[in-house]
């Protein structure tokens, strides 16, 4: 209830200027490597020769062998087209050896910043830094090899068969150019002009994955603390609008799927097409049988099959490339970066209700509204709560009005409503009749992280998670300095017990703490929170009287209200006033008017005093 698991979806974002970033470094990195690049085009015109002899081979075939009955001069082109596949092993195994000198260097130079980043990481913060770092980041450097290496091998592989079967459509005839180049060029500029766009709606719907996979996560893993802090429904809401943008970023990448299938039916197919229609107008220019077959092998054997990896391989090992590349460079637009990813259970923030800005701001900077309009801490006005149609009410019209900087004691019998009026003025219970406001605002209605913002309830129950000293006492201010807490540890008189655990950084095993400890640690969690009211409702319970007295000082000490239920006398008696709850109505002075003219406070005082002994 004091806090809430706050975090905002993933936003779409633009496409990124990461290639832009990327191109420099990649260029100085191919510079230094010249000589190989240079081995790997010779291997590739091999390559391109290849493709240039399987379409002009049959046409040779078809021209110079079967049309004329003459097989075996046609056997003997097809032979030759054979063996320079045959013949492509050993390209193959020339290509990826170069290959090689190219990804290998790369992967070493990812690897050595990998290494480095996360020992950066693990001198720089507390606990030792992210174990899991290195290995994540290892694996990304296998993903960056692999895309890379796929992305040289087809873009070369398309350079050079695009290249070897245009050079070989030029010898058979240069009209066939004339039918397969236009379509090939429009294919291929549809599908350059949709990369960027393309590549920006992939990064979003990977980013929209991640982001609910990770909340997923996340829920499963602080299962304890949303039931605890009663924010099932704000966890349940969030994933659906997570899988909502989820939804919706791989709807418009299918959008995108059919724009590059369309691109490469312009480019891949459309000249086969065009060819068969063109067949009356090619033969009326003197183009052989022949020489159309080679052509129609070219388009089926080597272009076809190049287009289609080369758009399949930049569609999706390019941009997981640029992403993963993205990552490593930890720039200005890394896929998920800290503020947008859904929030650790520690890091509590205030809610949606003014906007995405207002949502990520903790609560260290939410408005003072109280400050600027000086309305009281707390406002209740002819509330009456039943619980039940039929019921008795358990507090009836009841008015109370507390100043900011007030400190009010609530006392009364057991099972007189005290608990209820403070999950009342903490906005958790709704009044069956009249309002209640909340530094001059109303608190019916109001979302459970505004509610946060506003004030904090602590129930007897002191609630304490495993994680360190500092992530139990910062819960409320996650960005509060060592400073502000090392002071709360000493205000509170929490430092022996800080000092037992073995300091701020040291564990929390909560089965370990008694009561009386888990309160103290939970006081001072609550001391270090911004809400201007605190509501406390039995909270010192299994405290020492002393240890009672010094918390309840150092919480009335800090700016705003504190509403205590008491659970002693001398609890009531430290406050500025008391409400004494009787059942039919409700009392409120300083403890020697109370004395005077509360029977009800007479016997509880009395009933304290003998308790004492
Ligand atoms: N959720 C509920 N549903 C029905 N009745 C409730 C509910 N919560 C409290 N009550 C009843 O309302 C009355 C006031 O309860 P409340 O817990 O506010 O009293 P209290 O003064 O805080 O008691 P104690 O000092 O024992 O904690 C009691 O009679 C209780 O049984």
């Amino acid at each position: 209830m004091t806090s809430v698991e706050g975090s905002r979806a993933p936003e779409a974002r633009s496409g990124s200027p990461s290639l832009r970033r990327l191109l420099p470094p990649a260029r100085r990195f191919l510079a230094g490597r010249k000589g190989v690049l240079v081995r790997l085009g010779a291997w590739s015109v091999v390559e391109s020769a290849q493709t240039f002899v399987a379409g002009y081979g049959v046409a040779r075939a078809v021209d110079g062998g079967f049309l004329v009955g003459d097989t075996l001069t046609g056997l003997g082109w097809l032979a030759v087209a054979g063996v320079t596949v045959v013949l492509g092993a050993p390209v193959v195994t020339g290509v990826f050896a170069q290959l090689a000198g190219l990804t290998e260097p790369l992967r070493d130079h990812l690897v050595r910043r990998a290494v480095v980043q996360s020992m950066a990481r693990a001198l720089a913060g507390p606990g030792g830094g992210d174990r899991a770092a290195v290995s994540r980041l290892t694996n990304q450097v296998e993903i960056v090899r692999d895309s890379f290496a796929g992305l040289v091998l087809t873009l070369r592989s398309f350079v050079f068969t695009a290249a070897g079967a245009l050079v070989g459509l030029f010898f058979l005839d240069p009209a066939l150019l004339v039918v397969v180049v236009p379509p090939l060029v429009g294919g291929l500029t549809l599908f350059l002009v949709t990369l960027r766009p393309m590549a920006a709606s992939q990064r979003r719907a990977l980013a929209a994955d991640e982001a609910l996979g990770d909340h997923a996560a996340r829920t499963r893993g602080a299962l304890r603390d949303i039931t605890a802090c009663g924010t099932e429904a704000e966890a349940a809401r969030y994933g659906a609008r997570l899988i909502a943008e989820a939804a919706a970023t791989s709807r418009v990448l299918a959008r995108w799927a059919a724009v590059r299938a369309t691109a490469l039916g312009v480019a891949g197919q459309a000249p086969v097409l065009l060819l068969l229609v063109a067949v009356p107008w090619l033969r009326g220019r003197g183009v052989t049988t022949g020489a159309l077959l080679g052509a129609f092998t070219y388009l089926a054997q080597a272009l076809l099959p190049a287009l289609h990896t080369l758009m399949t391989a930049i569609g999706a090992a390019g941009t997981r490339l640029l992403v993963v590349l993205d990552r490593f460079a930890g720039t200005a637009s890394p896929p998920f970066p800290t503020d947008m990813t859904p929030h650790a259970p520690h890091t509590p923030v205030t809610a949606s209700a003014d906007g995405p800005e207002q949502a990520r701001r903790p609560l260290r900077d939410a408005p003072r509204t109280q400050c600027a309009t000086h309305a009281p801490a707390v406002e209740l006005r002819a509330v009456t709560v039943a619980y039940g149609a039929r019921a008795q009410p358990v507090l009836d019209a009841l008015d109370l009005r507390v100043e900011d900087g007030e400190h009010l004691a609530v006392v009364g019998p057991s099972g007189i409503g005290k608990s209820t009026l403070a999950r009342l003025i903490a906005g958790t219970l709704a009044p069956s009749s009249g309002e209640v406001e909340v530094a001059g605002r109303t608190i019916a209605g109001r979302s459970t992280a505004e509610l946060s913002a506003l004030r904090v309830l602590v129930p007897q129950q002191a609630y304490v998670f495993t994680g360190t000293v500092r992530d139990n006492l910062g819960y409320l201010r996650p960005n509060a300095r060592r400073a502000d807490i090392e002071a709360a540890v000493r205000e509170l008189g929490a430092a022996p017990l800080v000092e037992r655990l073995g300091g701020l950084d040291a564990p929390v095993r909560p089965h370990d703490l008694s009561q009386g400890e888990r309160q103290l640690m939970v006081l001072t969690r609550v001391h270090l929170s911004m809400a201007r009211l605190l509501l406390l409702d039995e909270a010192t319970c299994h405290l020492d009287a002393a240890s009672e007295a010094r918390a309840e000082v150092a919480l009335a000490r800090r700016p705003g209200a504190l509403v205590v239920v008491a659970h002693r006398i001398s609890s009531a008696m430290r406050a500025d006033r008391i409400l004494v709850l009787d059942g039919v109505g409700a009392t409120c002075g300083t403890h020697r008017d109370l004395l005077d003219r509360s029977p009800l406070y007479r016997d509880l005082v009395g009933h304290w005093g003998g308790s004492r002994k």
